[in-house]
């Protein structure tokens, strides 16, 4: 006896053919009164049909116009209705006769891994549509794969449900709080378009149960796509194989193109061409560094053997890359449609705008010579370059919270579901030829003179799970687990509070629609968690808006910065011999794991650029080459925002030591990292140099030689030379500074520029004559009281930038004493402090009396009182 579910989950899988145009509105909404009968569609009905609310709008009404007409039926027109029955009647019973037959079209059936069903030519098959409609009776048994289109609802045949209805259907049984879906405003997790519905439908839901329920969702929502799909066999004729380009999305799971590759009923040949050129781009983006190249080439051959297990191979090709066709990858590719007879080539598009180009053209030169090429949205949440500031302005510009806005204001294509992974794929009758995985030399190790290697990846081997599992069980642990911490104290080095999933993001070993799910889904609420998303998405948008962003400082006054040259120094940053044991710490983990937390960046990216004034091209470039998430545009972004020319301005400067108290405190990162110094003290582990000499001695420590001395010392002047650096600049290009409120001036690209005059892109006339637009961007308030004030030394600046924790004993232990208590507490004790000392050391110096309500030292949320705080209105500044 089927349950309710199963009959649910029927007439939930039966959406897809109408969908696909295999059943009329009318027949289905008969179906689904005769399978749940009256009580149970007028209670379900809307929410069964809900995933066409995003999917065909079109389709959602009719059906949704039958439903309520139905409803509203007088008992005269019953009659209609059982004409319909019977109709249906007669469909069941011709399926039932067509599934008695051996036909081609005969879905779960895997004996035949090289032919799959092809649904574009389902349709000429009409009529003979073999899934089994009986009520609830072999549901469960099917296992195909539908509705793979962006955007369209992905029905688990197993579960005969797909995420959508899984979780509304789980939403069903929670209790309504009443609590708004909606999630907008700086706490919220990022809203994007086409998730609105479901995604916050899920965030309510979710909110509303009880915590060990909720886990449970995500993990029911989990095993339901571990079930996996099968292709649909049989073809007797095989129609010609598809060319798959595996790119940076070496995953099966939630894979469009892959799926959409299988929905062809093709063979499939699933390729991986390797073009260093191509991946460089022009400008010196180092976007394939050594760590990054290492992983990729672990990745592969995690995914090869991923593809080995469903029966399929993947082929490495490689472009030698001269520059000219020959040896790009449409070279490549052109080579191997040729000798395999692929009409079709699939991949997953890529954003760098060089790649784009590329792709551009390959698409265009591919489809030219008749083959079908197709490239699939799935890197990002939002693809970059239908991101539009219209409706929402420039005001902001470079926040996230802006571009969260643009987001919400232009919603684009909907993310759609996460698709499952197949269980098989269908092979070619002859493989091209490829090259060993090897052969690509994406880990070569450099060797010694004695002919031995220099294996600098060990330690990377060893902190990482290279495979898509590897990145699930990160996944799965971090939402179970970490992602309580991570809301809270996501700046701590000595424990591992954030996912640690970046590689696995960059190389799309792990999509971030699959994220963005569970994350929605997860035990706790992950707002900041999910903001992650969007900041990711920020990157490549800004990196489409200014791909000169990772060589090119983009505020032009910051160009002319006078930087060192001090390559001692450099290489002293480079090797975590700095002699400042919390910068130390963190290089030293990134060139052995090829990673290290969003905080210990900022850290040691302050270091190079505020104390060692070495341009932050340098940090960008040594992160390119030893991060394995080295990723072009987040690199670059938040390279330039902490080299003070991007588009945002970080409005601290990590201290070297005081950073430490957020971070570590009890000093076990530095102990793990440079364990030189884990017999110091903890109040001293993090300024050696102020050990007494017999405390040294007994630790074992001689400067110069077991520890680095520090490359500099006079760090208050360092900064304040860095701060004045800045003035100069400003001043003598005082064209790019806003007279009014002192914030720089950014020429816009010419996508803005018409976005802002509500021009199209293409309309040249929005930037003929060599006029330039301007545009006013967030600025540090330090850097404009320095303007006025340029001779003033940092200590003196009221908006001194710098985050100071530590300054005497006594507040190390009370900071102790607080950090083991209540870390969060204890964070915001200290930033308390810290800006009523900055208050009155202003107040002091200023001669004015001391203000009982203390200022905030660098608010963003600009006000009236505040003349520095002040973002002009996004109206575009025309140069004269
Ligand atoms: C100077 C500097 C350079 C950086 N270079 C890179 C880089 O090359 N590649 C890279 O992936 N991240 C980079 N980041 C951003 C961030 O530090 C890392 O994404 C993060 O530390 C990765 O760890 P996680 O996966 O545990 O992050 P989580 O905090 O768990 O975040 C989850 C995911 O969100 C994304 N994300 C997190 N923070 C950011 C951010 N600020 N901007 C954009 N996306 C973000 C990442 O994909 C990350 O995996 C850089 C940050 C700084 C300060």
């Amino acid at each position: 006896m089927p349950s309710v579910a199963d009959d649910l989950a029927l007439v939930r899988h039966m959406l897809r053919e109408v969908l696909v145009g295999r059943e009329d509105p009318e027949g289905y909404f008969a179906m689904c009164l005769s399978i749940l009968g009256h009580q149970e569609t007028l209670s379900q009905f809307a929410s069964i049909i809900k995933p066409l609310s995003t999917a065909n709008i079109h389709l959602h009404s009719i059906l949704t116009s039958i439903y309520q007409e139905y409803f509203s039926k007088t008992e005269d027109d019953e009659m209609e209705l059982a004409l319909a029955l019977s109709l249906l009647q007669m469909k069941d019973q011709q399926m039932a006769t067509s599934n008695n037959e051996p036909t081609p079209l005969q879905f779960g059936v895997t004996d035949c891994p090289s032919c799959f069903h092809q649904p574009d030519v389902v349709s000429n098959h009409q009529g003979k549509n073999c899934l089994e409609v009986t009520p609830g009776r072999e549901a469960n048994s099917y296992s195909v794969l539908t509705g793979t289109e962006e955007g369209q609802p992905h029905i688990n045949q197993k579960t005969g449900q797909h995420k959508n209805t899984h979780i509304n259907s789980d939403a069903k049984q929670t209790p309504e709080t009443g609590q708004s879906p909606q999630i907008s405003g700086s706490s919220a997790s990022f809203s994007v378009p086409g998730m609105s519905h479901e995604g916050d439908h899920i965030t309510e839901d979710l909110n509303t149960s009880d915590k060990p329920k909720r886990s449970r969702n995500r993990r029911q929502r989990r095993k339901g796509t571990h079930q996996q799909l099968v292709g649909l066999p049989c073809s007797p004729s095989t129609p010609p194989p598809v060319v798959l380009w595996f790119r940076r999305d070496l995953r099966l799971c939630d894979n469009p193109a892959l799926i959409r590759s299988l929905e062809l009923g093709a063979p499939v040949i699933p390729v991986f061409i390797w073009s260093p050129k191509e991946e460089e781009g022009p400008g010196v983006t180092v976007a394939m560094g050594g760590a990054s190249k290492y992983w990729l080439h672990q990745a592969l051959s995690c995914l090869c053997a991923s593809l080995e297990k469903i029966g399929s191979h993947l082929i490495f090709l490689r472009a030698s890359g001269e520059g000219n066709e020959v040896g790009s990858s449409l070279h490549v590719l052109k080579q191997l449609v040729k000798t395999t007879g692929a009409q079709t080539v699939m991949a997953n598009a890529l954003f760098e705008p060089w790649l784009k180009e590329r792709d551009d053209a390959a698409v265009a030169a591919l489809q030219k010579g008749g083959v079908v090429c197709r490239m699939l949205q799935s890197y990002c949440l939002r693809d970059p370059y239908s991101v539009s500031t219209e409706g929402v302005g420039l005001r902001g510009i470079g926040s996230v919270s802006h571009f969260m806005s643009c987001c919400r204001q232009n919603p684009g294509s909907p993310i759609g579901v996460p698709l499952d992974p197949p269980v098989s794929l269908p092979t070619p009758a002859h493989w091209p030829q490829g090259v060993p995985l090897d052969a690509l030399g994406l880990a070569r190790m450099p060797r010694r003179k004695d002919g031995t290697t220099v294996d600098w990846a060990a330690n990377i081997r060893k902190s990482w799970d290279f495979s898509e599992n590897g990145a699930h069980a990160r996944l799965d642990s971090f939402l179970n687990d970490g992602v309580y911490r991570y809301e809270q104290e996501s700046g701590r080095a000595d424990a591992s509070n954030t996912s640690g999933l970046s590689p696995y993001l960059h190389f799309g070993q792990l999509s971030p629609r699959w994220l963005l799910w569970d994350a929605k889904g997860a035990c706790c609420r992950s707002p900041k968690f999910q903001r992650k998303l969007a900041w990711r998405d920020m990157a490549y948008w800004q990196l489409t808006l200014f791909p000169d962003l990772p060589w090119e400082s983009l505020r032009p006054p910051y160009k002319a910065l006078r930087w060192s040259t001090d390559r001692g120094h450099l290489k002293a940053w480079q090797q975590g011999k700095t002699g400042y044991p919390l910068v130390d710490a963190a290089m030293r983990q990134l060139w052995q794991t090829g990673w290290m937390n969003n905080y210990m960046r900022h850290v040691v990216a302050s270091f190079l650029i505020a104390y060692l004034h070495l341009p932050w091209q340098e940090g960008y470039r040594w992160f390119q080459d030893t991060l394995v998430d080295a990723d072009v545009a987040i690199d670059a972004m938040m390279w330039q925002n902490g080299g003070m020319c991007g588009l945002d301005h970080w409005n601290f400067v990590m201290h070297p030591i005081d950073a430490a108290m957020t971070c570590d405190p009890n000093g076990s990162y530095v102990r793990k990292w440079c364990p030189e110094l884990s017999d110091l003290p903890d109040e001293l582990i993090h300024k050696p140099w102020k050990c007494p000499a017999s405390m040294l001695r007994r630790a074992g420590i001689v400067f110069g030689q077991t520890y680095a001395e520090r490359v500099i010392t006079d760090l208050e002047e360092r900064r304040t030379r860095s701060l004045q650096d800045v003035a100069l600049v400003r001043r003598e290009f005082g064209q790019y500074v806003d007279k009014r409120s002192g914030c720089d001036l950014l020429p816009l690209p010419p996508r803005l520029v018409s976005e802002a005059l509500g021009r199209s892109h293409s309309d040249e006339a929005v930037v003929r004559g060599g006029r330039q637009f301007l545009l006013p961007l967030i600025t540090r308030m330090e850097f404009k009281y320095q303007q006025e004030e340029p001779e003033a030394d940092a200590a003196s600046n009221p908006y001194n930038a710098t985050l100071k924790g530590y300054v005497s004993r006594r507040r190390d232990e009370t900071v102790a004493f607080l950090n083991e208590r209540d870390f969060k507490t204890s964070v915001m004790y200290e930033s308390a402090q810290r800006q009523g000392r900055l208050e009155r050391d202003y107040r002091r110096i200023e001669g004015l009396p001391s203000s009982p309500s203390p200022r905030g030292r660098a608010r963003r949320t600009p006000t009236a009182k505040d003349r520095f705080s002040i973002v002009p209105g996004g109206a575009v500044t025309l140069l004269k």
